[in-house]
């Protein structure tokens, strides 16, 4: 029930071992464990919403304090009053008189409110009986508008320009919807060529995914330059001239690096290069842009990119060809909104980021909206996936012939199992008071965890 007081907010530090594997390795973040700080707030009724923002292993316990001082914001509010001025509560949760000094919607407190923010929508959500992107299209444009700050974006997009955009693309959204429904939306693997992985199984993993249908791929590369061109050259050779191939470097570059770099990657034509160099420099990214353009190459960024204005910015600035949102690290959907919108705006597709523990999850519902209430186009659009830990959650998603077959369960698809979340707290769940001591392997401590 809309009525229903928020009573009670838990957060958990929620950890997964994947650097043993190398999963999600790239050529800044070489050993990382999927991790969230997971969120669940519960309300008088006996609902529960469910939220989670993305970290890579150490530091999740900052994000947990820090998700613990916005939950006084939170907890004796019944949702109407939350959502029927969304607005207004965002800017309590991110503009907080004293607590703003942390941020002001930067680093760990706006992952912390993109957690709480999270689980609000979640709860928004299941309270409606619809899943998340369903509630967002279903939604009137001017109470969705209601829900979006525009301190800050106004010289970009005024609360009117953006009003107008989703009535003018009410037309045909029935058609889009039925279309998503039958067909989903179209996604790109990265599972197959992440850094720490080697050529063998590359090429296994590359296999796999062709036969399974998927023709778009992503490589990590920034670390070695003949490393790149030799696993670039395989993994073109493997999928042919005509699929589609996307390099992300991670940020490990400086700008004149990363033109030089990429240039010497031309010859195997990918789309876009992910985050050649730091997320916050809009100058760098912009001549970067500028000097790779003639090689038909863009430039793609986004997924450490933090806040709205950051990416009005890198808009304003024609300083990205890709805009990679991504549903954690913005402040939830009330700010991915804002972007999705300025993106239409300034005519620049987005492929949302995804992986991680949940990304996928959350970030189909967003792109799911995007398509069928603001962009109206699939043209050079895809949404990342990648093929772990989906098995932790209740409502995992579904892709099918390489495409993200929409959710139907109600909610934003954050709700994990209470047994994963359990096994994996960090550091007091089975899974890590059972990980391999010195000179053992991967193998010997899973067989110890079953013994
Ligand atoms: C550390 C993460 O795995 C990162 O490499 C993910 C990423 O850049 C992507 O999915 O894109
Ligand atoms: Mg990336």
């Amino acid at each position: 029930m809309l009525n229903a007081k928020i009573i009670r907010l838990s957060v958990s530090d929620v950890r997964f071992p994947t650097s043993l594997e190398h999963h999600g390795s790239d050529a800044m973040h070489t050993d990382p464990d999927y991790s969230v700080a997971y969120v669940v707030i519960e309300t008088d009724d006996g609902s529960k919403g469910y939220g989670l923002t993305f970290t890579l292993g150490k530091g999740t316990e900052i994000v947990v304090c820090a998700v613990e001082a916005l939950s006084g914001f939170v907890v004796g509010k019944c949702l109407e009053e939350i959502v029927s001025d969304f607005r207004a509560f965002y800017r309590l949760l991110t503009s907080d008189g004293q607590m703003r000094w942390v941020g002001p919607e930067k680093g760990v407190i706006q992952l912390a409110t993109a957690a709480v923010l999270n689980a609000v929508w979640d709860l928004w959500a299941r309270t409606e009986g619809k899943p998340l992107w369903k509630l967002l299209v279903d939604m009137d444009p001017k109470r969705l508008i209601s829900c979006i700050d525009f301190r800050y974006i106004t010289d970009a997009l005024t609360e009117q320009e953006a009003l107008d955009m989703l009535l003018k693309r009410q037309e045909g959204k029935l058609q889009r919807e039925e279309q998503m429904l039958k067909e989903g939306y179209p996604a790109y693997t990265t599972s197959c060529a992440w850094l720490g992985y080697p050529d063998q199984q590359l090429k296994q993993l590359c296999t796999e995914a062709l036969r399974d249908g998927w023709t778009r791929f992503k490589v990590k590369v920034g670390a070695d330059l003949q490393d790149d061109i030799r696993r670039c050259g395989l993994i073109r050779q493997m999928i042919g001239p005509s699929n589609t191939l996307m390099i992300d470097a991670n940020q490990r570059w400086d700008v004149g690096e990363a033109i030089t770099w990429v240039t010497k990657l031309a010859e195997f034509r990918p789309l876009w290069i992910e985050e050649p160099t730091s997320p916050d420099d809009i100058l760098g990214h912009a001549a970067i842009s500028k000097a790779l353009a003639p090689l038909g190459i863009g430039v793609a960024t986004g997924e450490q990119c933090h806040n709205r204005v950051m990416f009005k910015q890198l808009l304003q600035a024609s300083a990205l060809q890709f805009v990679q949102i991504d549903s954690c690290r913005l402040g939830s959907v009330n700010e991915n909104l804002a972007v999705l919108l300025m993106a239409c705006k300034f005519q620049v597709p987005v492929c949302p980021h995804a992986g991680g523990v949940g990304l996928c999850e959350l970030v189909q519902h967003l792109i799911l909206f995007d398509y069928i209430s603001v962009s109206a186009s699939l043209h050079n659009r895809m949404c990342e996936y990648v093929d772990h830990l989906h098995e932790h959650f209740k409502s995992p998603v579904v892709i099918q012939d390489a495409r993200y077959i929409p959710p139907k369960d109600p909610g934003y698809s954050t709700e994990m199992l209470e047994d994963s979340v359990r096994r994996h707290q960090y550091p007091q769940g089975a899974v890590w008071q059972g990980l391999p001591r010195e000179g053992q392997t991967v193998q010997d401590s899973a067989d110890q965890e079953t013994d």
